[in-house]
């Protein structure tokens, strides 16, 4: 019934949907959509994977293109009942400039908001990021918190401030008139560190660890706690919200969302070695802190090294003064807002994510 033809007549696009999250919801969408019937998949470099998505009931469109250009985007929205945005530079390494940054992340959101006013797509959902919350310039923690918990959003990296000033435009344009008079509904889902089969870092850090004879050091204290979130369980709440809408316009327009699941709170590295543990790596003995002053030395070299070197070359080291802080400072969250507005429950347990992550790495 759910896969007869006169069910699916639906048209969605994911911009960013060969990316690390973006893969995810694209193969969710095609399995928990019954009402799909055409599948685009936006991003400026197109996965071969996407050549085995088409041979079924679902049409998939690729379309290689630019979020910067609006006329690409445009083309991409046109006729698609919901744009899942997912698309965005994940850059705090300095690899790219802040300008390049601000073009993708904000000039590409404003394209896609414009994109669905002229041509008239009513839904958008949009991957924010904790980080437009915190942690601040001022290292504050923020501790189980959630929507609408109090905190001084101060940022200075053009990550951070990109992901903000995004989301503001997104749920600013709430309620815009789109083409043919009807209201646009947006809404931002806020996901903490995500991670799972995709994650690039933690290939990073697998691999730092075999160099270093299958052991890291600890660099954080155990006791700095990270919410963390199983891309699986992202992905499908991007899904259910783009389902829910057009019924909860009213409730869930112009709002935002943390993406949370059961994974447990810990410091980054705690976190990551339930993954690394598994797969022969080892942190070595806690008491063998990394000192604080030594890691900022070493961040603050990195940051002076990228600078001369980049005429040259690009130097951009997972460690840096930005990323230190944010390693370093306590960023829980603990809500169930997603729950009371559209009836979210991870679709993974914290034991699933474990291992598909595991079996990955
Ligand atoms: N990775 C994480 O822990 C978190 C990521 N996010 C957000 O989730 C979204 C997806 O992030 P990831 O999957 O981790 O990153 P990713 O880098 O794996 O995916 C981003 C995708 O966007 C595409 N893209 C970049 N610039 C583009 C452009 N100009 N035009 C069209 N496509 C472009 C890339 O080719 C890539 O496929 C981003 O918006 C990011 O800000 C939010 C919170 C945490
Ligand atoms: C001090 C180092 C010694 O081991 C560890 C450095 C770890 C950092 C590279 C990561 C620590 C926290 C990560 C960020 C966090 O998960 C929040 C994020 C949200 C996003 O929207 C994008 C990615 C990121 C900024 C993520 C990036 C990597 C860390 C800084």
């Amino acid at each position: 019934m759910a896969d007869s033809a006169e069910t699916r007549k639906l048209v969605y696009l994911v911009t960013g949907g060969c990316g690390f999250l973006g893969e995810h919801v694209v193969r969710m969408l095609l399995q928990r959509e019954p009402r799909l019937y055409e599948l685009r998949v936006f991003d400026l470099h197109l996965g071969p994977w996407l050549e085995e998505l088409k041979t079924g009931p679902v049409q998939v469109t690729a379309i290689q293109g630019d979020v910067t250009q609006a006329h690409e985007v445009a083309a991409a929205v046109a006729g698609a009942h919901v744009v899942i945005h997912t698309a965005g530079l994940v850059d705090v390494f300095g690899r790219a400039s802040p300008e390049t940054i601000y073009e993708v992340n904000v000039q590409g959101t404003k394209n896609v908001i414009e994109a669905c006013v002229q041509t008239g797509t009513r839904f958008l959902v949009y991957t924010s990021s904790m980080e437009v919350v915190g942690p601040n310039i001022k290292g504050h923690p923020f501790y189980r918190g959630n929507e609408d918990t109090p905190y001084e959003a101060i940022h200075r990296h053009p990550y951070p401030c990109s992901k903000a000033q995004a989301e503001r435009l997104v749920l600013e344009a709430n309620g815009r008139k789109v083409h043919g008079g009807l209201s646009l509904v947006t809404c931002a889902l806020r996901p903490t560190g995500i991670y799972g089969e995709g994650h690039q870092i933690m290939r990073d850090f697998y691999h730092q660890g075999l160099r270093l004879g299958g052991r890291l050091f600890r660099a954080i204290p155990a006791s700095v706690e990270h919410s963390r979130v199983y891309v699986g369980n992202v992905a499908w709440m991007h899904v259910l919200v783009a389902q829910e809408l057009e019924q909860r316009a009213a409730l869930m327009g112009g709002q935002v969302y943390f993406c949370y699941d059961e994974s447990p709170y810990k410091s980054y590295e705690d976190f990551n070695m339930e993954f690394l543990g598994p797969c022969g790596l080892r942190l070595v003995d806690t008491r063998l802190l990394v000192p604080y002053w030594l890691l900022m030395l070493l961040a603050t070299l990195n940051a002076l090294l990228q600078w001369l070197l980049r005429p040259l070359l690009l130097y951009a080291p997972l460690l840096n003064p930005y990323t230190l802080a944010v390693a370093n400072t306590t960023f829980t969250v603990s809500t169930n807002k997603a729950q009371r507005h559209f009836g979210y429950k991870p679709l993974f347990s914290w034991e699933d994510s474990r291992t598909r992550t595991i079996r990955w790495v």
